[in-house]
């Protein structure tokens, strides 16, 4: 009985230190058939469990700014086509040259918001990879060729990206997460850009920041999807990749808690302006755009 029950409510189930401790050792312990069984439980929870044959998806790191950007591609279909959430300008070439490598089609460069700590690397990649299309919300303001919202699906072959409106950290912020139904990854990925980050969330005293909004984003659109979801975001300054919904759920250092407690945090976490800001907004109100030439700049759709 007691094997079955850890099967069925890892988290529930186990005090946190357990938890943590035993997922960094996981792969060299010799296991009891109880541990076994936790095992087989938190098995849903690790990053590297189901996807998608067809999805071929990449995690990239831009030191500088501690971002993350993400290339995912259909390569169930013939021209391979690719997304890529959040690219830097300090990185574009790189995520170029990787895109070349790997043999995929770019045909969205998106960004989850107007980021404030870094130039985006959309209008680098716009001027050096044809037919590119740079992605952004339209509540966001910002200029880019398809300006999405709420609800809408980004296709790319048989996979798809949903949009959802997750704003507070900035005014227009979305998340993009991987479809739900046949062909599409699983557990889903939530690219939560920097509304939710692993055991934090982004900053809400500029842009149109409202740490009310980003809590009620966070607890409707994230915490909401199957706990199993895997959270990728923007950033992180700590070293952690990944996460997911039922962890930031329980251990979310600021979203864990009640409302009240969250706007106190909020107000006092005392941070100093990113050191590009002045630079960043401009530029990425264009997704980049500026110092790329004018051929480049498709009217948004
Ligand atoms: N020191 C960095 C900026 C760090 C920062 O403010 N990060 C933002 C996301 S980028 S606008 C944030 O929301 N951080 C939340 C946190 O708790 O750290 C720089 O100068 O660029």
């Amino acid at each position: 009985m007691a094997l079955l029950r850890f099967h069925l409510h890892p988290l529930r189930d186990l005090p946190p230190r357990s938890f943590l401790s035993f997922c960094g050792t996981q792969k060299t312990l010799t296991f009891s058939s109880r541990s076994r069984a936790v095992a087989l439980a938190l098995a849903s929870y690790s990053s590297s469990s189901g996807r998608s044959p067809r999805l071929l998806f990449r995690q990239l790191f831009e030191k500088e700014s501690s971002t993350y950007t993400y290339l995912l591609a259909d390569v169930g279909h013939p021209e391979k086509p690719a997304v890529l959430i959040d690219p830097v300008d300090k990185t574009a070439d790189r995520d170029i040259s990787l895109i070349k490598e790997l043999g995929v089609k770019l045909i969205y460069a998106m960004n989850t918001h107007v980021h404030a700590d870094h130039v985006t690397g959309t209008g680098i990649i716009k001027s050096k990879v044809p037919g590119v299309r740079s992605v952004i919300s339209k509540a966001s303001n910002a200029k880019a060729d398809h300006l999405i919202k709420h609800g809408d699906k980004i296709n790319f072959g048989d996979l798809y990206l949903e949009v959802r409106a997750t704003s507070g950290h900035t005014l227009g912020c979305v998340t993009y997460i991987t479809g739900d139904g046949p062909h599409q990854p699983d557990p889903r990925m939530a690219f939560t850009g920097d509304a939710l980050l692993i055991r934090g969330c982004g900053r809400t005293d500029f842009q149109g920041g409202s740490s009310r909004q980003l809590y009620h984003s966070v607890h409707s659109q994230i915490f909401t999807l199957p706990k199993t979801t895997l959270i990728y975001p923007a950033h992180d300054y700590k070293g952690f990749t990944v996460s997911t919904v039922g962890e930031e759920i329980l251990y979310n250092l600021r979203l864990a808690k009640d409302e009240e407690t969250f706007k106190n945090i909020m107000e006092n976490l005392n941070l100093a302006y990113p050191k590009m800001i002045d630079v960043a907004v401009p530029a990425n109100m264009l997704c980049g755009l500026q110092g790329v030439p004018v051929s480049s700049q498709a009217a948004p759709s």
